[in-house]
């Protein structure tokens, strides 16, 4: 596979289906969680789907996202309003992290780095987006994330 393209980290992780055990799993402790549960009270029905749609494109697998749920914009207006904390910003981070261990996603060094480069990146513009007076963009491409300098390790 040396002059391949490397896989992935959607495919890596195990696609679409790893992607929507990882929100159910994920969502089901958000809703009990002390700090963060009650900013959720309301959640739509099929948001742990929706997410699970949105980590799926950022990491490369189908655009549904953006086909399907109107892409980025619409994605970091649902913030809109919220004025996430830092120590719920940590919270949703750390509570995501342990879903990841709980439902088996790769925990080799190289993606599990690259899944947190993300999560890291991705928590802090939603919290800058849900402060008093945030103006997200009307208009951005999803980002989309890749292995970064720690290509999966090939022995
Ligand atoms: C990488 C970080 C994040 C991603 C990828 C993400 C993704 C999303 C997406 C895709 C939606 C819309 C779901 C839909 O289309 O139905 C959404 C809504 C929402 N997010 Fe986030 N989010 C992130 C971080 C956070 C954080 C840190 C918080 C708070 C601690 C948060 C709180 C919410 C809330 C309260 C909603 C609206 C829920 C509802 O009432 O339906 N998000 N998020």
């Amino acid at each position: 596979m040396t002059d391949e393209e490397p896989p992935t980290l959607y495919e890596w992780a195990g696609g679409t289906e790893a992607f929507e055990r990882l929100t159910e799993v994920f969502y089901r402790h958000v809703i009990k969680d002390d700090l963060i549960g009650p900013l959720f009270a309301n959640m739509d029905p099929g948001h742990a789907k929706h997410v699970a749609m949105w980590l799926s494109e950022v990491f490369g697998g189908p655009d549904r996202y953006t086909k399907e749920r109107g892409g980025y914009p619409v994605m970091l207006r649902h913030h809109l309003g919220k004025a996430i904390t830092e120590p719920q910003r940590r919270r949703w981070v750390n509570l995501l992290m342990d879903a990841a261990d709980e439902v088996g996603l790769p925990d080799d060094p190289e993606f599990r780095a690259a899944f947190a480069g993300y999560i890291e990146w991705g928590t802090r513009l939603a919290k800058d987006n849900s402060q008093p007076g945030a103006t997200p963009p009307t208009q951005a491409p999803a980002p989309h994330w890749g292995w970064g300098v720690a290509p999966p390790y090939q022995p």
